[in-house]
């Protein structure tokens, strides 16, 4: 569904995205992550649109949209969440939601209607005519959701949906993506909770100053020397290894 090939991301001196390509299979979870300031965000940001690429190429089922603006892409069938969530504090729920369904609903009781259905998928159906303002963190990141959902994309590309949240919210969170991709949504998330990205993403890319240092499946990633050194530093991974020997000999 998705290609990014070779796509590298200036901001004047600083390369944020080097030379990163990635694939993400239709019908797929496929995780993106990485430690901070890695360009997660600067690639998602290059994916939707929002950024254009210093060099590289995206292909969206094929075609090359790299010098499409965002709007083309959302219609295409693209849509972003970001990070930090900021609705419309001064219209309610479903309003908020409405705003992405009048891409595929011009007329507004249409737009309000697939927003109430969108609504109740993400667990916001007994909050539609509240205000946005009064949603807790963890509500806002469900209207977050919603409103990118609401766009009827093909692929969606959660950034962090689940920061910020408790253990028992995100463990609340996590069916309430899978069956985004069990109705047919694609999916690339870029998250920092490991144990959700590891029970739902089938594919994991990893990004660490800019470029892809490792592809694959949820534990071959957890095994992977090179992804534990750029998360704990250099030497990391022999240390480990070291000491669950040690762990071994005493057992
Ligand atoms: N608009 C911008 N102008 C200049 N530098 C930027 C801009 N956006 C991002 N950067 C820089 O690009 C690098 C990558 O940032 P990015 O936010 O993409 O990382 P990230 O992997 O999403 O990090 P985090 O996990 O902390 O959100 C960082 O060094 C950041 O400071």
């Amino acid at each position: 569904m998705l290609a990014v090939e070779t796509i590298t991301k200036r901001f004047g001196g600083l390369i944020a995205v080097n030379a990163a390509s990635l694939k993400v299979n239709a019908g797929s979870i496929t995780g993106l992550i990485g430690p901070n300031g890695a360009g997660k965000t600067t690639l998602f940001a290059v994916i939707a649109g929002f950024e254009k690429a210093s060099e590289g190429r995206i292909l969206f089922a094929g075609q090359d949209i790299t010098a499409e603006p965002a709007h083309l892409r959302a219609q295409a069938g693209i849509a972003r969440t970001f990070q930090i969530v900021q609705p419309f504090a001064g219209l309610s729920v479903v309003e908020n939601i409405a705003v992405g369904a009048y891409l595929r609903h011009p007329a507004r009781a249409e737009a309000q209607g697939r927003a109430r259905e969108v609504a109740s998928l993400v667990g916001l159906g007994a909050m539609l005519d509240q205000p946005a303002s009064s949603l807790t963190v963890s509500g806002r990141k469900r209207l977050e959701l919603a409103r990118a959902l609401a766009t009827e994309p093909k692929l969606l590309l959660l950034d962090e949906v689940l920061a910020g949240l408790n253990p028992s919210e995100i463990r609340d969170m996590i069916p309430v993506i899978r069956q985004i991709r069990d109705q047919g949504v694609t999916i690339l998330m870029v998250e920092h909770v490991m144990q959700a990205v590891m029970s739902l993403c089938e594919d994991i890319h990893v990004l660490a100053q800019g470029r892809i240092i490792a592809q694959g499946t949820p534990s071959e990633i957890a095994g992977d020397p090179a992804v534990i050194e750029a998360y704990l530093g250099q030497g990391a991974a022999k240390r480990l290894q070291r000491s669950a020997g040690m762990g071994e000999n005493h057992a």
